[in-house]
């Protein structure tokens, strides 16, 4: 959470890709309900660049689609030709450097009618292979020159591998400043997530128990039960070690992990988070399958109905041995953490849609207490993120009533106000205020591929008897349970729509928290 609250100021923004998938889906309805909101400066405008040629009056009624399918705002006739009036598009191919004079001279007629600073937005919601001839285009073709400011947003992946990252980073910063490059993590934008420095930094109660000391193990699961869906071109050369972990895992663990900042700036944050992954324990290649798991989907049944396996996929190789689920304990070899198991999963058609981290605090010293199977629950912190966002206190207590049966109980906050902004609104909104608190510093990015990479070369050289099949709507292989059943631990369940079923024993208990 930033201290300060910087201003927002007029801008143009130029959105490569605004015919495509994610613009409609994520940036006009986050725009919109920036504007709803009130978060916008009053004077702006919005360049659309796509290949298709289309008319400003088709492009407007793109937007329109857009956000009457996926705002999440009722869209309003009132003030809506005031929102609409400020898009405009711009047909371009973006390899094509002596195209960019036309959109050049787009940006000045609007700064001039709109009266704009100078003030300039690009974001690159396309292909990422073409990231890096965008930023070099504009340079060129003298975009960036300005007399405001300039700023680049820029989508995921960043790179394939350090290499490949390190190669875009470069030809990117021969346009842009570190400062003035925004690389969105839609996780970062997460409520949840970002609620994780506040309850950590906010509250006297966790501080002195953040640690070694106290905590047993931190799960993180990021769950989903879509499979590969039509991004198989993409996905199936990615994996999950690259689609998630890299990205989504690593942020919340570095989240969890940090050291408390200095300040509440963005500077303090990212040392302290990229302190974490230069403490995040680097596996060697032999090492690699004893820490990490990985799976691919069978065939299931999810929500009553069967699905097909990964390679039964639309656009996927039939014999491919791309992971769509990985699983591993990973160790923050520091002070504070030297000795906890980081464990992670995530995957595709799992049983459940869940993204939520368990922290799981050390048994008693010694029990005086237990509950009839003989044992005492420990205490669990959990910080669910989605679908459901709240976060839950798994203590002990006396059961009512009864004489010394001990039950796990739960002190639970459930953020259900529903129509909250969604991840891309939150992160649009900080990056046309300058802040980029929420957003990855190359120094994360390159530290995140450097830990990724030798688990993909290892896995890149073995074969298929490492990949663990599953079954779609299941929690995965049982490879990936017997990580943590190895150390005495094990995956507690995720929470379903407001309760938390706590195992003990063999029995699960269900405490009913949230509606
Ligand atoms: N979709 C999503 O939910 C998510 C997407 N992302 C990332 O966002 C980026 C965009 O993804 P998505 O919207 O799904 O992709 P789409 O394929 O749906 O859209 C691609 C866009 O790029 C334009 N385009 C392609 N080539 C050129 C070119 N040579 N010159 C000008 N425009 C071009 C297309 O316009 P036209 O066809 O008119 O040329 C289209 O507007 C990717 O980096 C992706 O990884 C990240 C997270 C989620
Ligand atoms: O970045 C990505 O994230 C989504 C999952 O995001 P969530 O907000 O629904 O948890 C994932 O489906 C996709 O494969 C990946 O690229």
């Amino acid at each position: 959470m930033p201290s300060h609250q910087p201003q927002v100021e007029p801008f143009v923004m130029v959105i490569f890709g605004a015919t495509g998938d994610l613009a409609r889906r994520k940036l006009f309805p986050a725009l919109y309900g920036l504007f709803r909101d009130k978060k916008l400066h009053e004077r702006f405008a919005v360049i659309g660049i796509g290949r298709r040629p289309i008319t400003m009056d088709e492009f407007r009624d793109t937007v329109r689609k857009a956000i009457d399918e996926h705002s999440r705002l009722e869209r309003e006739e009132a003030g809506w030709a005031d929102f609409v009036a400020r898009f405009y598009y711009q047909p371009l191919n973006v390899k094509d450097v002596s195209a960019y004079a036309q959109l050049g001279g787009l940006m000045e007629r609007l700064e001039n009618e709109w009266n704009l600073p100078g003030n300039r937005f690009f974001y690159l919601a396309m292909a990422p292979d073409l990231f890096g001839t965008v930023s070099t285009n504009l340079k060129a073709s003298g975009l960036t020159e300005t007399t405001g400011w300039k700023r680049l947003i820029i989508e995921k992946p960043f790179g394939e591998d350090y290499e490949s990252a390190k190669a875009l980073n470069d030809q990117i910063r021969q346009t842009f400043a570190e400062e003035e490059i925004y690389r969105i993590d839609h996780y970062l934008g997460k409520e949840m997530i970002q609620n994780i420095e506040v309850i950590r930094f906010a509250n006297s109660l966790f501080e002195p128990l953040w640690n070694n000391r106290y905590i047993d193990n931190i799960q993180i699961t990021a769950s989903e039960t879509v499979g590969v869906e039509e991004r198989a071109a993409y996905y199936d050369k990615a994996g999950a070690l690259r689609d998630m972990v890299q990205n989504h895992i690593l942020q919340m663990i570095m989240m969890v992990a940090m050291e408390p900042p200095s300040r509440l700036v963005p500077e303090a944050i990212h040392a302290e988070k990229v302190k974490v992954l230069r403490s995040l324990r680097r596996l060697t290649k032999d090492e690699v399958n004893q820490y990490m798991v990985r799976g691919q989907y069978q065939a299931g049944v999810l929500d009553g109905r069967p699905v097909p396996g990964y390679r039964e996929e639309e656009n996927v190789d039939p014999h491919s041995l791309t992971e769509t689920f990985v699983a591993g304990e990973l160790y923050v070899d520091n002070f504070r953490w030297s000795g906890v198991p980081f464990y992670i999963r995530t995957g595709k058609r799992m049983a459940q849609k869940s993204t939520e981290i368990v922290i799981q605090f050390k048994e008693m010293p010694k029990n005086l207490y237990f509950n009839k199977n003989g044992d005492l629950g420990p205490n669990l912190l959990v910080i669910s993120i989605n679908p459901v966002e709240g976060l839950h206190f798994v203590l002990n207590a006396k059961k009512p009533g009864a004489d010394n049966d001990v039950v796990p109980i739960a002190m639970a906050f459930c953020n259900d106000r529903g129509g909250s902004p969604e991840a891309y609104e939150r992160l649009i909104g900080d990056a046309i205020k300058g802040d980029m608190t929420f957003f990855t510093h190359w120094d994360e990015v390159s530290l995140a591929w450097k830990f990724i990479d030798p688990i993909r070369r290892a896995w890149d050289q073995q074969d298929e008897s490492t990949l663990h099949p599953y079954r779609a709507g299941t929690w995965g292989p049982d490879a990936a349970h017997q990580l943590l059943s190895r150390r005495g631990a094990r995956w507690w369940p995720s929470r379903n729509q407001g309760t938390m079923p706590v195992i003990q024993g063999n029995q699960a208990i269900e405490i009913i928290t949230c509606k």
